[in-house]
C-alpha cells in the first residue's frame, strides 16, 4: 500500500468504528417480503448456516452483547431480522434465517428457499451479502447452493471464516486456503475472505471497514 492508501484505509477504519460505536437499533423481524421496510438506505445480509455464528458476529460488529438474538438451537433464527445502523440511519443489516439444519421438514426448507431468493432478487438495496461459514468445517455442499443462490441473483459477497479461535493455526491457515479457492470460482463472490472470531473479537475491525465500504457502492 502506498502512504495515500494507508491514510485513506485508516480513515475508512475509525470511520467505520464510529458509526458502530454509535446508533444501533433492532428494527424489525419480516416473516415475508411485504413485511420489509421502505428500500431507502442500504442493507448489507447475513447469511449462513444455522448455528455458523451470524447472530455472534452482529453482535461483535456492532460491540453489544445481545442486540442479535443468539442461541445454542440452531435455527432459531426464522426470519429476516433488521438492525439499524446510524443517526439518521446510515445502513441496515439484515440477518438472515440460517440453512441447513437437520431434520427441517421439506416444506420449512421450500418457504427458506423462496423466502431468501426472492429477496436476493428483488431487493435494489441489498449491496453486499457476507456469507458466513464455519472455519471448523469449511465450505460445504448446502453453502455450495447457498453460493449458487448468490450467483443467480447476481448479488456481490464477501466469504466470512466464523469461529477462528475453535481451530489450531495450521489448521485455520488450510481452510482460509480452500476457502479462498472456492471462493474464486465463483462469479459474484468477492476474491478474498475475512477471517474472524466474534468470541476473541479478531477481524472485526476489518468486518466493519468492508460493511461500511460495501454500503457506499
Ligand atoms: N468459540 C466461539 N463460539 C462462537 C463464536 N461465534 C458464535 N459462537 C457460538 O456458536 C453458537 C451459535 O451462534 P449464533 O450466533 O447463535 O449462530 P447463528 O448463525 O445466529 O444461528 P441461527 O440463528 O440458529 O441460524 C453459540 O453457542 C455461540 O456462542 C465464536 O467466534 N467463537
Ligand atoms: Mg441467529
Amino acid at each position: 500500500m502506498t502512504p495515500e492508501e494507508e491514510a485513506a484505509r485508516a480513515e475508512l477504519i475509525e470511520q467505520a468504528r464510529l458509526l458502530f460505536a454509535g446508533r444501533v437499533e433492532f428494527l424489525k423481524s419480516a416473516p415475508a417480503l411485504k413485511h420489509l421496510p421502505d428500500p431507502d438506505v442500504p442493507e448489507i445480509a447475513f447469511a449462513g448456516r444455522s448455528n455458523v455464528g451470524k447472530s455472534s458476529l452482529l453482535n461483535a460488529l456492532t460491540g453489544r452483547k445481545s442486540i442479535a438474538r443468539t442461541s445454542v438451537t440452531p435455527g432459531r433464527t426464522q426470519e429476516l431480522n433488521y438492525f439499524e445502523v446510524g443517526e439518521p440511519t446510515r445502513l441496515r443489516l439484515v440477518d438472515m434465517p440460517g440453512y441447513g439444519f437437520a431434520k427441517a421438514p421439506p416444506k420449512v426448507v421450500e418457504q427458506w428457499r423462496r423466502l431468501v431468493r426472492d429477496f436476493l432478487r428483488g431487493r435494489v438495496v441489498l449491496k453486499r451479502t457476507l456469507l458466513l461459514i464455519d472455519s471448523r468445517h469449511g465450505v460445504k455442499p448446502v453453502d455450495e447452493d447457498m453460493m449458487q443462490m448468490l450467483d443467480e441473483a447476481g448479488v456481490g459477497y464477501r466469504v466470512v471464516l466464523t469461529k477462528a479461535d475453535k481451530i489450531k493455526a495450521s489448521e485455520l491457515e488450510a481452510v482460509t486456503a480452500e476457502t479462498i479457492a472456492a471462493a474464486r470460482k465463483r462469479t459474484a463472490a468477492y476474491p478474498e475472505v475475512l477471517v474472524t472470531s466474534s468470541e476473541k473479537k479478531m477481524g472485526i475491525e476489518e468486518l466493519r471497514a468492508a460493511v461500511l465500504q460495501d454500503s457506499l457502492i
